[in-house]
Formats: C-alpha cells, sequence, structure tokens
C-alpha cells in the first residue's frame, strides 16, 4: 500500500475526529458510524467507499447537517461545527451557505430556468438578485454550459443538467460539497468528464469535496481514498489518476 499524505488543515477544510452515530436505542440500537476520522482540504476531491450498509449515507447526513451525530467532533475551517453536540445554532443556513449537495440525479426547479435554479441559493442567503445572477452566470461558464442560461431545464441534456447541479452545489461559494453517487448513471467517458469537473472546481474555488461511490470507473481518479467498513473509516493512497 501506498504511503499516505493526509493534508494539513491549518486554514479551512473538513476535519471529523472520532464520529460516532448509534441509530435507536437498547436491544434494537444500531451503530452505523463506530469511529470514523477524515480530513479534507481545500481544492482536494476524496473518494468515500464502501459496501452496502457500511455508513456512507450516515457519515454523509451527520457532514450535511442533515442528522444528529451520537458524538465526536466536527470542524469547517476554524469553526467546529459540532463538538458531542452542534455548536451552530441554525443549521438551516449551515446547509444553505457552507456546503454544497450534489446527487446523482441533478434535481433541478422545473419552473425556473437554469440561471435561476443556480442563483436561488444566493438568494436566499440574502445576496441581491443581480449578485445572484451574475455569480450563477460566472459558475454556468465555469462550466461551460452558459449559453444555456435562460433555457427551461426540461430541454437540457442530462450532461447539461448535472454540470447545472454543480454549479448550484458551488452558488454560495462554500467550503465543502458532498457528492452522493455522482456518476453511477453515467458512461465511463461522462463519469470522468464530471470528475474531471469536480477536481477543476476544488481547485477553482478551494472547496473540499468528499465524493461516496461504487464506481469503479472513477476510483483510480482519486488521490486519497477513505474505505468504510462496519461504520470505521481507514484511509489510503489512491492512484490519482490524471484526468487531463
Ligand atoms: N434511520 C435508521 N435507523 C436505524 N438504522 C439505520 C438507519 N439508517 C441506516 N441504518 C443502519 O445503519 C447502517 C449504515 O447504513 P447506511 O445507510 O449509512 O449505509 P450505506 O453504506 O450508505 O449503505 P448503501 O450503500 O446500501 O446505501 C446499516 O446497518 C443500516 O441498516
Amino acid at each position: 500500500m501506498k504511503p499516505i499524505t493526509t493534508p494539513h488543515l491549518a486554514a479551512g477544510g473538513i476535519h471529523i475526529e472520532g464520529l460516532r452515530k448509534v441509530y435507536g436505542k437498547g436491544d434494537s440500537a444500531v451503530q452505523a458510524l463506530k469511529n470514523v476520522n477524515m480530513a479534507v482540504a481545500p481544492g482536494e476531491v476524496v473518494g468515500l467507499v464502501g459496501p452496502s450498509g457500511s455508513g456512507k449515507s450516515t457519515l454523509l447526513k451527520c457532514l450535511g447537517a442533515i442528522i444528529e451525530p451520537t458524538s465526536g467532533r466536527m470542524t469547517l475551517g476554524n469553526d467546529v461545527i459540532y463538538d458531542n453536540a452542534w455548536k451552530v445554532t441554525d443549521l438551516r443556513a449551515l446547509r444553505r451557505d457552507r456546503i454544497g449537495f450534489i446527487f446523482q440525479a441533478p434535481y433541478l426547479i422545473p419552473f425556473l430556468d437554469v440561471i435561476d435554479n443556480v442563483a436561488l441559493l444566493p438568494m436566499l442567503a440574502g445576496v441581491t438578485n443581480a449578485q445572484s445572477r451574475e455569480r450563477a452566470l460566472e459558475l454556468l461558464t465555469a462550466l461551460d454550459v452558459q449559453h444555456r442560461a435562460k433555457a427551461e431545464v426540461s430541454r437540457l441534456s442530462g450532461g447539461e443538467q448535472q454540470r447545472v447541479s454543480i454549479a448550484r452545489a458551488l452558488a454560495n461559494r462554500p467550503p465543502v460539497i458532498l457528492a452522493d453517487e455522482p456518476t453511477a448513471p453515467l458512461d465511463s467517458e461522462r463519469a470522468l468528464g464530471v470528475m474531471r469537473i469536480l477536481n477543476q472546481m476544488a481547485r477553482q474555488f478551494q472547496a473540499a469535496i468528499i465524493v461516496v461511490t461504487h464506481d469503479e470507473k472513477i476510483i483510480p481518479t482519486f488521490k486519497r481514498i477513505y474505505r468504510i467498513r462496519d461504520g470505521q473509516t481507514v484511509e489510503e493512497a489512491g492512484e490519482g489518476r490524471a484526468l487531463d
């Protein structure tokens, strides 16, 4: 096995120590996460890989402040988010402003055009409409779909919709992006295309990106992988196969 290169997280990134999650109580309790340690630096894309039932979704939901862990510690940049209890009072604002989500399906809003799908989150966060649209257009340009800015989402190809959903995840400039099986339905070429984009976006916007995947096509692209099994993570060096 190759040596591990855990990034130093002097500034930014996400850091998790000894995270545990128990569902239920007593005899029916399930220890979904037993001891998860993870560090992802700004600009880095890591893989989170594990068999069914190993705890990937639970970890992603804890990271995304969708469910509450049982114990442990999570920091985002210099801020302690969770330390045996939430340390942030407004979890909705945390999810909206500091965490970007990318799913297997794009889940775009059908009655908004492309640019407003991306601009909506900054608008909800209090950015003016004009600035939100400007930011959305900048992201759509970075993702090479700016020519579709005024289109209805139903008129976009699947690949274009996926790029718009990546732009939306970046719209509030979150320090962390959680991607849940973003390449599962795609063929090899398109899957690698999405990974190329995620790597570019991580560098350009200094986001720390965590990609949950089973997809053998993209696993060689990661420089670092967290394997999760029975609720525990083990870090290993990936192949980091060049994407460009
Ligand atoms: N709401 C819940 N209540 C009780 N147990 C749960 C709940 N959600 C998940 N679990 C259990 O926690 C463990 C981890 O589940 P989790 O969904 O995180 O795994 P996963 O790796 O995402 O699996 P998959 O790849 O099949 O989606 C499993 O044993 C599962 O049955």
